[in-house]
């Protein structure tokens, strides 16, 4: 678990992406690669002095040759000993200046990653909902990863090319017609280079989008292992993963099918080049028009010059490549939480903890209405199971009081305030909520229950599994608290994941809580003495119950009664068993759950999902 410490050394972007989605995208990232200007610029500054160095060296060469070699005027060391200088003042400049162009990139990286997870952290329930983890993940990565790139690498190039240019202007320095017949083929190297590009392009795209299919189903695979195992499907599995995997491959093979064909024209070009040097150079030094060492400088020139025109066609491609992806980062980034704090939201002040749902409609997204004209409300201190059909909209319920949705008409009040006009995280913190399929991190006990409040001292921690009949198992796993439980929590049973999951929600001490069917992998006896420890600790804590089984309808003080999206009855179990055929009917629906596990316990047959639970003992 996060500590304060390794807290604070997060260090937030400096920047965000510019909000005008009218702007292209790479102005929309100017201001994250600025935050960065100082090192960025330093290491492009650097990259050009070491470069302009590296073309100081063949007309040194040249010199060299001309007036010690062949002419015998001056020393050969006089020469031998700046390039010396030359090459390690380069070297130098272009081993600071990439430290720092990788820092930037993977600065830059950092940031917009950060900014895109903390978009995702702010989006609503209703994004998780339509939204693929595998896409997510596969943006996250590669998507960003190729903006940086090209946000890095681009500039890069780009001051490559300059000192291509200085480097043109030795050539012509030495002999403006041979400097011509040189640059003959550099508009074919690069034209080369970007048709080379531009057909690989649309294949390296296919394989991007198809490496994020494989991720999906990875993760399908994994996370449904046990639904895969228990259809015994596994050879199914593995057939759609081999045929997304053999997707892949086809994209690597075309990949490697077009680099073939193309990276011997675009790196062999640039030697016709050379080979034109030496004829017209050659015949030139014969004629006596230039001295034999041009010839060594040109050839040297004509490398540097044709060398980022090459890589040009690459960064047209990268530039292509990193606009798709932009698009797809920016969708996340530009996507509006639908739940927000207006700025100066107050925090939700409790009081005694009344809850009222008064006349609330709710649809998810444009789907059929879920909730019509829903009224409930629940006193202080009071626990109300919530009881319905399958699919009738309890869970519902729960998400609307708790604000992962807002209700499309009507209201939710917390002592007379409306959910929507209070800070949600005062809204939250407020109230608990379990849920039936709990989730629980790759971290210790202690730690996950102490979630919410990560400073909790381990005897609140141990209070809250104990008042959740969870201490005794705890202590029972092999480094008891501090064990590392496997991912979600699988090395658990069932129910042990809904007991911490329990003591989770009770650790902060809400004064309201969401149980929503949250014991219903439990053991109806476990269940009993959870309730009853609850019951003493829950004292004045407002409680709304999701009841699938009997044992936990009977524990609530008022039952509701939910159908067709409303309210449609309520009073105590006994009163509406007695009254409501329609609750009769509903219940004998439900509770059909418990009939089996009931028959599991005459049976003596184990419950799948629980292992014997321990007695409760509740602190003072
Ligand atoms: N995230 C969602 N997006 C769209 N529709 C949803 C979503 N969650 C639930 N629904 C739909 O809303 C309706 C109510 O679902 P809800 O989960 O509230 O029912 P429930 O009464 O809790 O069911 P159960 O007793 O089976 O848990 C169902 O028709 C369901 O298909």
């Amino acid at each position: 678990m996060l500590t304060e410490r390794e807290a604070r050394r997060y260090s937030a972007p400096k920047a965000g992406i510019d909000p005008d989605p009218g702007k292209s995208w790479m102005r929309r990232a100017l201001p994250v690669l600025l935050a960065h200007k100082g090192i960025f610029a330093t290491s492009l500054i650097l990259s050009f002095a070491g470069l302009v160095l590296q073309v100081q060296i063949p007309s040194l060469i040249q010199q060299a040759i001309d007036h010690s070699i062949v002419a015998h005027e001056r020393p050969l060391e006089g020469y031998v000993w700046p390039i010396i200088a030359c090459a390690v003042a380069a070297t130098l400049a272009a081993f600071i200046s990439r430290w720092f162009l990788l820092r930037t990139a993977y600065a830059l990286e950092y940031d917009l990653r950060n900014i895109m997870y903390e978009r995702l952290t702010l989006l609503s329930a209703s994004f998780y909902d339509r939204s693929q983890t595998g896409q997510l993940i596969s943006r996250a990565n590669s998507d960003i990863r190729a903006l940086q790139r090209y946000l890095v690498f681009a500039p890069a190039v780009f001051v490559q090319c300059g000192v291509a240019f200085v480097a043109f202007g030795y050539m012509l320095s030495i002999d403006v017609p041979l400097a011509f017949v040189a640059m003959v083929t550099t508009p074919f190297v690069y034209i080369l280079a970007v048709r080379m590009r531009r057909v690989m392009f649309p294949v390296s795209w296919l394989i991007q989008a198809r490496l994020a299919d494989v991720a999906t189903i990875v993760d399908e695979n994994i996370n449904g292992a046990r639904v895969v195992k228990s259809f015994a499907a596994e050879q199914n599995q593995l057939f759609s993963l081999a045929k997304a995997a053999d997707r892949v491959r086809w994209g690597y093979t075309k990949d490697a099918d077009l680099r073939a064909r193309w990276t011997p024209s675009v790196q062999n070009l640039p030697r016709v080049g050379l080979a034109l040097v030496l004829l017209f150079g050659g015949y030139m030094v014969i004629q006596g028009r230039i001295e034999v060492g041009a010839i060594l400088a040109f050839n040297s020139y004509l490398l540097m010059v044709q060398a980022p025109f090459q890589q040009l066609g690459m960064v047209i491609m990268l530039g292509q490549r990193a606009a798709a992806s932009a698009g797809r980062v920016y969708d996340i980034i530009d996507e509006q939480p639908e739940i927000v704090d207006a700025p100066g939201t107050p925090d939700l002040v409790v009081g005694s903890s009344e809850i009222v749902f008064d006349s609330v409609d709710f649809a998810y997204g444009d789907g059929p209405p879920v909730l019509r004209d829903f009224s409930m409300s629940l006193r202080p201190g009071e626990t109300v199971a919530l009881v319905g059909r399958t699919g009738s909209g309890k869970s519902t319920v729960a998400r609307l009081l708790a604000r992962f949705y807002d209700v499309d008409a009507g209201a939710i009040l917390i002592d007379g305030q409306d959910v929507r006009q209070v800070s949600t995280g005062s809204l939250r913190r407020a109230v608990g909520v379990v849920f039936e399929e709990p989730f629980l991190f790759s971290i210790s006990v202690a730690d996950n229950i102490a979630y919410g409040l990560p400073d909790a001292p381990r005897n609140e921690i141990e209070a809250a599994a104990t008042a959740a009949g969870a201490d005794r198992f705890i202590r029972d796993l092999e480094d008891g608290y501090d064990t590392v439980i496997g991912e979600r929590g699988y090395t658990l049973s069932g129910g042990q994941r809904q007991r911490v999951a329990i003591a989770r929600a009770l650790l902060p001490n809400p004064p309201v809580m969401i149980l929503d069917d949250a014991t219903s992998a439990i053991d109806v006896d476990t269940e009993q003495r959870i309730h009853h420890a609850l019951h003493g600790l829950l004292a004045g804590r407002t409680t709304l119950v999701i009841a699938h089984r009997l044992s936990t309808i009977t524990l609530a003080d008022r039952v509701v009664l939910l159908e067709d999206g409303a309210a449609v009855a309520e009073g105590s179990h006994e009163d509406l068993m007695a009254t409501n055929p329609l609750y009769r009917e509903v219940l004998d629906e439900v509770t059909d759950k418990e009939i089996e596990d009931d028959m599991a316990d005459m049976s003596g047959a184990p419950r799948a999902q629980e292992p014997a639970g321990g007695q409760i003992e509740v602190r003072p």
